[in-house]
């Protein structure tokens, strides 16, 4: 036991925005929280709501992930006492595994002796969520545009910048679960020329109006192609929600990375209310369960602190 307990924690996030899949994340002021310390066996807590079910002993991800790192690093895997609690809903669209992933990562780092550096688990963390997204959000908070390494092991390119002032989130989480797994799956190998072309369009300016802060370019900007028509079937309402928003208080809207959560950007209380009631009108149409959240953009990343014993 080396007496040190870190106390790490992680904003969620919500992938893609649109066009930019695999590409594009933003950190949200919603939080998870990963506790872990060298100890003389281990054992896991899940603390709240959100993670019941989710595995107690040395099957639960955030074990798994940090006795990978104690392992690249050439150190013996320690036995760990690990917390952790959440306030983002597991399985929804808002990056819960990429959160578990950087959190993981981050504790052992430092229980390890910081043998990597953070663009080094950066690149871990994206390897193991096979995109850098959400990844790259919950490391360094704001915005994120990132793509794979070329060569796997190499840095991840990415470019981080804050978002625009003024820019809110409106969160329609539906009650049931869909996995990343379940919704990568359905969709196509391979796109049309048209698509890939209409995607890089897209992508590209809406990256370009969050970094100017041209939020009347939103609605236009977030159109896509390549997931949302697929995993439509996934997610009753968004079709209605992707088509309607914009003509109801939103300034743009997409589905929050995987799914089955939607995100409504806006920027005034007028616009809230009136996307409130379309929102409603719209999941109640569908007897779909579900909650909204009102999220500010997270600029800080993952933090950490240190408790000595
Ligand atoms: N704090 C955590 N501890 C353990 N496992 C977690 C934690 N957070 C997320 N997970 C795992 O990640 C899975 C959800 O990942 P995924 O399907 O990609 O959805 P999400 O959109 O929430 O990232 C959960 O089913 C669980 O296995
Ligand atoms: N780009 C990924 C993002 C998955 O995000 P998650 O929050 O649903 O895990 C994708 O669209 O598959």
């Amino acid at each position: 036991m080396n007496g040190r307990r870190v106390k790490v924690t992680i904003p969620a996030t919500t992938a893609n925005l649109g066009p930019g899949f695999d590409a594009l994340g933003m950190a949200f002021q919603l939080y998870s929280v990963v506790e872990m310390e060298i100890s003389d066996h281990t054992t896991v807590e899940m603390m709240g709501k959100e993670l019941q079910g989710t595995p107690t002993d040395k099957n639960n991800l955030l074990y798994k992930v940090a006795a990978g790192l104690f392992q690249e690093a050439g150190l013996a895997i320690p036995e760990l006492a690990i917390r952790a609690s959440s306030e983002a809903p597991l399985t929804r669209g808002l990056g819960s595994s990429a959160a578990a992933i950087v959190g993981a990562l981050v504790a052992a780092n430092h229980l390890a002796g910081e043998p990597f550096t953070r663009e080094q688990l950066f690149e871990k963390a994206t390897r193991l969520e096979g995109h850098p997204d959400n990844a790259g959000a919950s490391m360094f908070g704001g915005i994120i545009v990132a793509t794979m390494p070329e060569v796997p092991g190499d840095p991840v390119p990415y470019v981080r910048f804050s978002a625009p002032a003024g820019l809110q989130t409106l969160v329609v989480i539906p009650e049931f679960m869909l996995s990343t797994e379940k919704a990568r799956n359905v969709l196509p190998q391979v796109y049309s020329r048209e698509d890939v072309v209409y995607n890089v369009g897209h992508s590209s300016l809406l990256v370009a109006a969050l970094a100017q802060g041209r939020l009347d370019l939103m609605g236009r900007a977030m159109s896509d192609r390549l997931h949302q028509p697929y995993r439509a079937k996934l997610v009753p309402g968004l079709n209605e929600i992707l088509d309607k928003a914009t003509e109801n208080g939103a300034l743009g809207a997409a589905l929050s990375g995987a799914g089955p959560t939607i995100l409504c950007f806006f920027s005034s209380d007028e616009e809230l209310e009136k996307l409130r009631a379309f929102v409603d009108r719209v999941m109640k149409g569908h007897d779909i369960s579900y909650r909204v959240m009102i999220l500010q953009p997270d600029e800080n990343g993952v933090q950490v602190e240190i408790h000595q014993r």
